[in-house]
């Protein structure tokens, strides 16, 4: 069964499709947008050779003239050179204002995508097919795009809304299993920041840590939720001002971790789950939430084969002196998002180093 979520902006408004089993339908989901006729598709090489053709061929099929550029897999790409090449590209292909730039791939590619097409031309059109189950439940909504900094994470970006996002779940099948677990992290998130039900759900599963342990029909829910958890914040606050800040729940230290590890060593939702699992122990620190509700969510985190501990090579003070960089710092305070109850978060900042610092070692490896 397909749903549709609205999502509604102050200066935008665009629908996010979730059809199993109908990535070949994606062109007839665009003619309705009256976008002009080429199209620049991009993905990286592991997932083009899986559902390129499929694309390109429902994009031909309904009319629209299609390009592709490759940018090779993996969060170290993440960077202005690969953006400089799509806009070669682009140039090549004469892309004009009404063109559209389609990413095919994970959040990795997602971002960037919505980076050139933010800033080429000053703006084209941006559709988003999202491939990894983070991309279907977060990264490919919201408008947050953009690329890293060597030393800190998403520093070079823009909020650009896309046209569309087309999810057709069915393509998690060739999802790598270390990739659906880091696409959990973000699911639990929203459980523990906004929706209860969905935190209980999650609870009532089995397991977690694989597609093949859930039932088709749950996941397709559980994408569902996730994606009108986010809808229902960013609509509330598209560029952050306030309660968006919540959607970076368990980033304050994940986000640390990536950029101290070289974007390389943890991926995206490893680092959130470690992040979560730092944010709930400074909540019981602090009296904000009890003991039993950590142990929850770090169930949760468990259940899906995700991390809460990391490796003791990294440093406290180097952890504390990167969080400097987050972008949620306001007059120098570094913000944190914790617990306060399961489906509820609350923005503090003057947390105080020892504090964090108490938990970061008690949670590193030994
Ligand atoms: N813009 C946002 O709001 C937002 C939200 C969350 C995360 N992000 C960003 O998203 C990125 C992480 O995204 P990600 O976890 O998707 O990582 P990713 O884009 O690196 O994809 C993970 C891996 O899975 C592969 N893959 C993806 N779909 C596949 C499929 N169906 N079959 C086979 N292989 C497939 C990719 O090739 C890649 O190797 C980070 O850079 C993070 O900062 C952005
Ligand atoms: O959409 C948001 O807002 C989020 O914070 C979602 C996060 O999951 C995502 O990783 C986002 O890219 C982090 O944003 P940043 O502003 O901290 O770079
Ligand atoms: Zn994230």
């Amino acid at each position: 069964m397909s749903s549709i979520i609205d999502v509604t902006l102050p200066h935008t408004s665009y629908n996010i499709v979730i059809s199993p089993n109908t990535l070949e339908d994606v062109g007839n989901h665009l003619t309705s947008l009256q976008l002009g006729k080429k199209i620049l598709v991009i993905s990286n090489p592991e997932v083009f050779n899986h559902y390129g053709e499929t694309v390109i061929n429902s994009l031909n099929k309904a009319g629209f003239k299609v390009f592709y550029h490759l940018i090779p897999a993996g969060e170290t790409y993440k960077t202005l050179e690969s953006i400089s090449q799509v806009y070669d590209v682009a140039l090549k292909h004469r892309l004009e204002r009404s063109s559209t730039l389609l990413a095919l791939g994970g959040g990795v590619i997602g971002d960037m995508t919505g980076f050139a097409a933010a800033t080429w031309l000053r703006g084209i059109n941006f559709v988003q097919v999202p491939t990894s189950l983070l991309a279907m439940v977060d990264a490919s909504m919201g408008g947050k795009t953009g690329v890293n900094h060597p030393q800190g994470k998403n520093l070079i970006g823009a909020f650009y809304q896309p046209r569309l996002v087309f999810i057709d779940p069915m393509v998690l099948k060739t999802l790598p299993i270390r990739e659906f677990r880091a696409g959990m992290a973000e699911v639990i998130k929203y459980g523990v920041i906004w929706d209860q039900d969905l935190f209980q759900q999650l609870e009532a599963e089995k397991k977690l840590d694989s597609l093949e342990n859930i039932d088709l029909e749950v996941m397709d829910k559980i994408i569902t939720k996730s994606c009108q958890a986010k809808v229902d914040v960013v609509s509330q606050d598209e560029k952050e001002a306030g309660i968006r800040a919540i959607l970076n729940y368990g980033h304050t230290i994940g986000h640390a971790l990536e950029s101290l590890t070289g974007y390389s060593q943890i991926n995206h939702g490893e680092a959130v789950a470690i992040g979560m699992a730092v944010a709930g122990k400074i909540a019981v620190k602090l009296g904000m939430w009890q003991e039993g509700k950590t142990e929850r969510q770090d169930n949760l985190i468990k259940k899906a084969a995700l991390p809460s501990t990391f490796d003791n090579k990294l440093k406290s003070p180097e952890i504390l002196d990167s969080l400097q960089l987050d972008k949620k710092v306001k007059a120098g305070k570094v913000r944190f998002i914790l617990p306060t109850d399961i489906g509820q978060v609350e923005i503090r900042e003057s947390i105080s180093s020892e504090v964090i610092t108490t938990v970061l070692e008690e949670i590193k490896i030994k």
